[in-house]
This record gives C-alpha cells, sequence and structure tokens, in this order.
C-alpha cells in the first residue's frame, strides 16, 4: 500500500498542527452556542476525531454518509444520502465537518439540506480545499490547506474505498489508477 505513494503532500506532524489550529479557531468561534458538528461520512472520519478533541467548549455531533465519487477521481455529480443524521438542526448552530472541498457539489448540496431543515446558522469547516475544481460558486468558513488540482489520498480520503488509513497525505502513482 504504502509502495502505491508516489509523493507525500503533507506530514502526519503538519496535519496534527494544522487540526490544533482549526480546533483553537472553532473553540473561540463557537464559544456559548453548543455548535451541532456533523461528520461527512466516510471521508471525514480521521479529521472529524482529531479535531473534536482540539475543540475545548461543549459541543455535541453527528454523522451524516453521502457518496458522489464511488470507483472515479471525478465527481459523478450526484450527491446520494446513505445515512441520514440521528438528530434535527432546526435552530441549531451547525457546523459541517469536511475532509476535501473539490467540486463543491457535496456541500452545497449538504448546506441546502440543512437550511432547508431550518439551522439557525451553517458553517463548514474543511481541512483540505482545491479550489482549481470548483464547479459551484462556495467559499468554507475553515480551511487548513489549500492544494493544488490533484486527486489525494490517506488520513480518511479514499480512491476506491483505499488508501483512507494512511496517516499521511499524498498522491498516487498513476499506472495504480490505470491497473
Ligand atoms: O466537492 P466534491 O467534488 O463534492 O468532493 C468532496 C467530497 O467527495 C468525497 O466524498 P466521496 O463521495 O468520495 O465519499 P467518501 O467520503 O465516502 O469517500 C469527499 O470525502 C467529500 O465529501
Ligand atoms: O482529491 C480527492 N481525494 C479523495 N477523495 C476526493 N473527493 C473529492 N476530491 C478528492
Ligand atoms: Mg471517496
Amino acid at each position: 500500500m504504502f509502495n502505491d505513494i508516489q509523493e507525500v503532500f503533507y506530514s502526519e506532524e503538519q496535519i496534527q498542527a494544522k487540526v490544533q489550529e482549526l480546533g483553537t479557531q472553532i473553540s473561540k468561534d463557537f464559544e456559548g452556542r453548543n455548535p451541532l458538528v456533523i461528520c461527512v461520512l466516510k471521508g471525514a472520519f480521521i479529521f472529524m476525531a482529531d479535531l473534536v478533541k482540539q475543540v475545548t467548549i461543549p459541543l455535541e455531533l453527528d454523522f451524516m454518509a453521502v457518496s458522489s465519487y464511488g470507483q472515479s477521481t471525478k465527481s459523478s455529480g450526484v450527491v446520494k444520502i446513505i445515512k441520514d443524521l440521528d438528530v434535527s438542526v432546526e435552530g441549531r448552530h451547525v457546523l459541517i465537518v469536511e475532509d476535501i472541498i473539490d467540486s463543491g457539489l457535496t456541500l452545497s448540496y449538504l448546506i441546502d439540506v440543512l437550511e432547508r431543515r431550518s439551522a439557525q446558522s451553517v458553517s463548514v469547516v474543511t481541512l483540505f480545499n482545491k479550489p482549481a475544481r470548483r464547479s459551484v460558486d462556495l467559499q468554507p468558513d475553515y480551511a487548513g490547506f489549500e492544494i493544488p488540482d490533484a486527486f489525494i489520498v490517506g488520513y480518511g480520503l479514499d480512491y476506491a474505498e483505499k488508501y483512507r488509513n494512511l496517516p499521511y497525505i499524498g498522491v498516487l502513482k498513476p499506472e495504480i489508477y490505470s491497473s
């Protein structure tokens, strides 16, 4: 598996330092708001776990599973809810936790769903932001790293469901996509 990686973009240490920064900022901004923190499965599961440990104010959390990439490196354009939230967002300050914003389709769909369900506010934190590939106009409230137009894996992010367990972020060797 580690042999499949062509280049490491961000080490475990670089990621942890950034997650800590984001957690500190979110703790300040959401003080007194008891946010409902929503993890967008599967990709965001590691970021979510690391991030909430760096948040020092009371919060609640829930999980939603959506998918649009499947076995591809390009969005299918159709966002499917695979698992919905357990709790109501009505009147809540919601913070969506994403691993990556690429085309922006997943997030614009989710924001729309949560606003229609009468959340009081909807904010977004993403660890990785790939603005070059955006097909909808959308800016996260908090972003860890701005990345170039490359398909990255590791730290929760997959290619065809693999590589989520790598502790760092990297790009795959080109032959992996063709085999
Ligand atoms: O901005 P976009 O182009 O919509 O891409 C971002 C979304 O795509 C990935 O999810 P994916 O559909 O691969 O599901 P997964 O999290 O289960 O891997 C990623 O985890 C984000 O949720
Ligand atoms: O670069 C990416 N890597 C993994 N999953 C993704 N989903 C959207 N963009 C990406
Ligand atoms: Mg995926």
